[in-house]
């Protein structure tokens, strides 16, 4: 078996990313295919995705093409991913039934005349980040220029979708990947800027819940001109990789799949996370340019059993039916596992891709000016909002006595000193709707992302050279499932880049400038634009608040503030970390600096903007500390089922310093928060009263969520220790008994020797002892054999009552089978005897008038002997009548005696019908019987095994342990 696996796991070496070569071609590997094989040889040539991987956005969507021009045809790309056999399979010695043949086939072990062909197929040494760039970086890139994208994972429970599309920190999923590359693109087209909006939902159980929204459960599917929607779905704008993967970790943790009952629940529970991409030109020149309006979808659908609702009538299908119109880019990846206990499910799985193989799609980009395109909006009203901050400038000016002519000017001077009062009243309400507005268009600017890079080259419509890889930061990572942070840096350093045209290189500067940007967050260039030099001034934070040449200028201020903050606002959206808490703590001073004395509008529009990016930084915390506090929760699962993985314990030490950090991080927030609240209330009290108390309230409801999240630590905790505490026992009666086991091995070749005295008499007193001892060992060893024995029996006494259990729940499935097929045949019976009774019934009916007809003639032939005379008096016409009745009645016998040949034949039919079914349900009475009584005997047996279990369980307490710990391991 072993040497099996070992030439299996060549042949999937062989279907890994890194292979290439004849091994690869279809062609090279089809000569003795079946038809089946050949035809999907033919589909695996034909596509274009059949080709290298590396060159195969170019195949797909050619460069020099714009996207809304190119109309070819293209079928859906679809993907197969193996995932290794797990420890479970191979312990059971599973073998494999399917294996990755080349880059594009997938074989069956036993009969290797069935096999597929697909775009791509991935073994199961291949890394995500491989299946990205294959499977779905042009269908990112895509959205990002307005084409609408779907990426699914398919496959059965438990075959990679949520590995292949959540990922962990060492191998971050499609999710994590193409949100980040999202933001690569962004930084990489300074010509436009972008707005994203993400949301999240669960179809469980037919049922619509947004994950993103907590009180979003059970919502509605609507329809528009536009296609379907989920009515109600929130929709977060994001500002960076560890905003959105923050949101998603929040979502998963309000899913209705939890980590202990995961599989058990999940084939019925799929995911759909979408991106939407507002995209518009940014400069002068983009008036009236369209705005691109574009949807990522990416699900993990759980492939459904037979028995529930199908796809094609599911909410699932109704929600993706936009995405599949056909005007979108499409890639399926299908998971499956190699195991020969699956291979059904594989075939199954392997058969559906096919058939998606057939699906044309024609991917077209949208462009899109509506009221729906936030991004126009957020634009529209920044624009207005500058026209009137522009006005209310040159209000000001007007009254600037410049314009005025010499004579006058004392006439002027004399009517601004009259009208100085009034000056004053107006100026401060103009200032007070100067900074009402500066807010507003720097809320709205900060939702707008754009790049920092010069706009000399440009992303749009053709993609520049290669692109540099994205790495993950610290921050990111924090966002996914824990893992070992070390081996994903490991694996950053030997990763190298892989330009389009396939040529490698090593990444050199830019890997340190990735490590640079891993240790920062990925933020760091995602700046306020400096379009309009009036908002933002100058970018250097040094010379911002302090060096304003006009401090009681709003304008001046405000723009040098806005900028500081909103650097500030960014970072600490990417960073919510304990430099993130310093640097709101620096920015809480440079505000405090540049205070224009309390009761100014403009502090208190800064004093809610700093609430909000405390109340920002305290969300993202307690989002960390869940998801901490999740990933503790798995590796305490992980500790009882691997007590000896001391790396785990480290881990979980480690997160929960980590839990302790953020914790102390969020208590020092919440004191900012509610010193922000102070200040701002002194300075506006009636209206941020209202503020204060809703901030106050969500931090005492997160507080409390953190306590309660904290004492389920404790008990999480105190579980976990409990077992540690057991399984330590029970190591130690392990490795008590091996030491005992080894000690009577030993002495298996002891051979007794008597010592001599000197005189060469026999030392008696040492031999006694040596008796003694050897009579020990001998004791020992045959307690040590009765232990094994026990063991063994204690072994073979389980198997025995699994496999008693396997069968009763047989028999008792098979007996409920046999009571459904006896209470219908009951029924059926009951139908049958009442339609035999009315036939019977009918019949004899019939019997009595043909009775009764026969009877009538031979009594009118008896009459008419007696009374001929009578008779014949009679006229013609009575002897005419009296012939014609007997005809009738002679007819009418006939046809009575035929129903009743009928009835009969019919009754007789019906007979035996009841005869059989009696029979049958003679026979499940039976079976019945005989599997009750089966079952009661099996029962008998079961406890029985179970007394005489505990007995040879009371007889060895150590083997009890130890057979518990053998059970705890499996
Ligand atoms: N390509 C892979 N490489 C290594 N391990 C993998 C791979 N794919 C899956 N696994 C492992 O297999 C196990 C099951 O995978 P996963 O949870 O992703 O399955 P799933 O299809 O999402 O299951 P479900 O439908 O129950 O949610 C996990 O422990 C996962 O880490």
């Amino acid at each position: 078996m072993a040497s099996k696996q070992g030439v299996k796991s060549r042949r999937f070496g062989g279907g890994s990313s890194t292979s290439k070569g004849a091994a690869n071609s279809p062609s090279s590997s089809t000569t003795s295919s079946s038809k089946q094989f050949l035809e999907t040889s033919v589909d695996g040539q034909s596509s274009p995705a059949s080709s290298s991987a590396r060159s195969k956005p170019h195949a797909f969507y050619p460069e020099a093409v714009p996207l809304d021009v190119h109309k070819a045809k293209e079928n859906v790309t679809v993907t197969v991913r193996f995932r290794p056999l797990n420890p479970r399979e191979i312990r059971q010695g599973e073998e494999i039934a399917w294996y990755a043949d080349g880059e594009t086939i997938v074989r069956n072990e036993y009969n290797p005349s069935i096999a597929y062909a697909y775009d791509r197929v991935f073994g199961p040494t291949t890394t995500t980040r491989h299946v990205y760039d294959v499977a779905s970086q042009h269908v990112v890139s895509g959205a990002m220029e307005g084409v609408n994208g779907t990426i699914f994972a398919y496959g059965v429970t438990s075959s990679g979708k949520t590995h292949t599309m959540h990922g962990d920190q060492r191998s971050p999923g499609i999710i994590p990947l193409a949100v980040k590359d999202a933001f690569s693109i962004i930084q990489e087209t300074p010509n436009r800027e972008f707005l994203l909006r993400v949301s999240y939902l669960e179809i469980y159980n037919e049922v619509v819940n947004d994950l993103l929204n907590p009180a979003g459960q059970n919502l509605r599917i609507r329809e528009d001109a536009q296609g379907t929607f989920v009515e109600g779905i929130k929709e977060e704008v994001v500002l960076s990789p560890a905003h959105a993967l923050s949101l998603i970790a929040a979502g998963e943790e309000h899913r209705h799949v939890g980590s202990t009952n995961f599989n058990l629940l999940s084939s019925r529970s799929h995911t759909i996370f979408t991106l939407t991409i507002e995209s518009s030109p940014c400069g002068e020149n983009s008036e009236g340019e369209a705005v691109t309006l574009s949807q990522l979808v990416i699900s993990k659908l759980t492939e459904d059993k037979p028995s529930h609702i199908p796809y094609r009538d599911s909410k699932l299908t109704r929600l993706l039916q936009s995405s599949l119109s056909g005007h979108g880019r499409v890639s399926l990846i299908c998971t499956v596992t190699p195991s020969s206990s699956s291979t059904e499910e594989t075939h199954n799985t392997l058969k559906f891709a096919h058939r998606a193989k057939h699906i044309e799609i024609q991917a077209a980009q949208n462009k899109i000016i509506d009221e729906k395109s936030l991004i126009k909006k957020y634009q529209q009203e920044i624009q207005c909002l500058k026209e009137e901050l522009d006005q209310l400038k040159r209000g000001i000016v007007t009254v600037q006595p410049k314009d005025t002519g010499e004579d006058d000017i004392v006439l002027l001077k004399q009517k601004l000193e009259d009208g100085q009062v009034k000056l004053q009243s107006r100026l401060e309400q103009e200032e007070e709707a100067k900074a009402a507005l500066l807010g507003r268009i720097q809320r709205l600017t900060k939702l707008i992302l754009v790049s920092t890079k010069a706009s000399h080259s440009t992303r749009f419509p053709n993609r520049p050279g290669p692109r540099r890889r994205h790495s993950f930061g610290e921050e990111e990572l924090a966002y996914l499932p824990y893992k070992r942070r070390d081996l994903i840096l490991d694996e950053e350093n030997i990763d190298l880049y892989v330009n389009l045209e396939g040529n490698v290189e090593t990444t050199g500067d830019s890997l340190k400038e990735e490590k640079k940007t891993k240790k920062h967050g990925l933020l760091n260039w995602l700046k306020l634009r400096k379009r309009d030099g009036a908002l933002t001034g100058t970018s250097d934070k040094s010379s911002g608040a302090k060096s304003t040449s006009t401090p009681s200028t709003p304008q001046g201020e405000s723009g040098n503030h806005a900028e500081s903050r909103l650097s500030h606002s960014l970072a600490a959206e990417s960073s919510p970390s304990a430099d993130l808490i310093s640097e709101a703590r620096e920015d809480k001073d440079t505000h405090e600096d540049s205070l224009l004395g309390p009761g100014t509008p403009l502090t208190s529009i800064k004093s809610v903007d700093q609430i909000d990016l405390l109340r920002e930084q305290h969300k993202i915390l307690c989002g960390e500390v869940a998801l901490h506090s999740s990933s503790l929760k798995r590796l305490s699962e992980e500790t009882a089922r691997n007590p000896q993985d001391g790396q785990i314990h480290v881990e979980m030490k480690k997160l929960k310093d980590e839990i302790k950090a953020k914790s102390e991080q969020i208590d020092l927030l919440e004191k900012q928060i509610s010193n922000s609240v102070i200040v701002s209330d002194k300075m506006d009290q009636s209206g941020m009263s209202q503020t204060v108390s809703e901030l106050m309230a969500q931090l005492n409801e997160k507080s409390f969520e953190l306590e309660v999240k904290v004492a389920d630590n404790h008990i999480i905790q105190e579980q976990l220790n409990q077992k540690i505490g057991e399984c330590e026992n029970l190591q130690e009666t392990i490795a008590s008994l091996k030491q005992q086991l080894e000690e009577a091995l030993e002495l298996r070749n002891f051979s007794p020797v008597v010592n001599h005295s000197q005189h060469g008499e026999p030392n008696l007193d040492k031999g006694n002892e040596l008796i003694n001892d050897t009579n020990e060992r001998l004791l020992l060893q045959e307690k040590i054999n009765e232990i094994q024995e026990l063991k063994q029996k204690v072994r073979e006494l389980t198997d025995a009552k699994d496999q008693l259990e396997l069968r009763n729940q047989k028999l008792a499935e098979e007996s409920s089978y046999a009571k459904g097929l006896a209470s219908a045949a009951a029924v059926e019976l009951k139908a049958l005897s009442e339609e035999v009774a009315k036939l019977m019934n009918h019949n004899e009916r019939l019997a009595a008038e043909l009775a009764a007809s026969k009877n009538s003639p031979s009594q009118r032939r008896t009459s008419g002997a007696g009374q001929n005379g009578r008779r014949e008096s009679h006229g013609k016409l009575r002897r005419n009548d009296q012939g014609g009745s007997n005809a009738d009645v002679k007819r009418e016998l006939a046809l009575s005696k035929e129903r009743e040949l009928e009835y009969e034949a019919a009754l007789l039919e019906r007979d035996q019908k009841e005869a059989e079914l009696h029979r049958k349900v003679e026979e499940s009475k039976q079976r019945e019987a005989y599997l009750e009584n089966e079952l009661a005997n099996m029962w008998v047996l079961v406890a029985k095994l179970k007394k005489s279990q505990g007995a040879d369980n009371d007889a060895s307490a150590s083997t009890r342990e130890h057979f518990q710990f053998n059970e705890f391991d499996i």
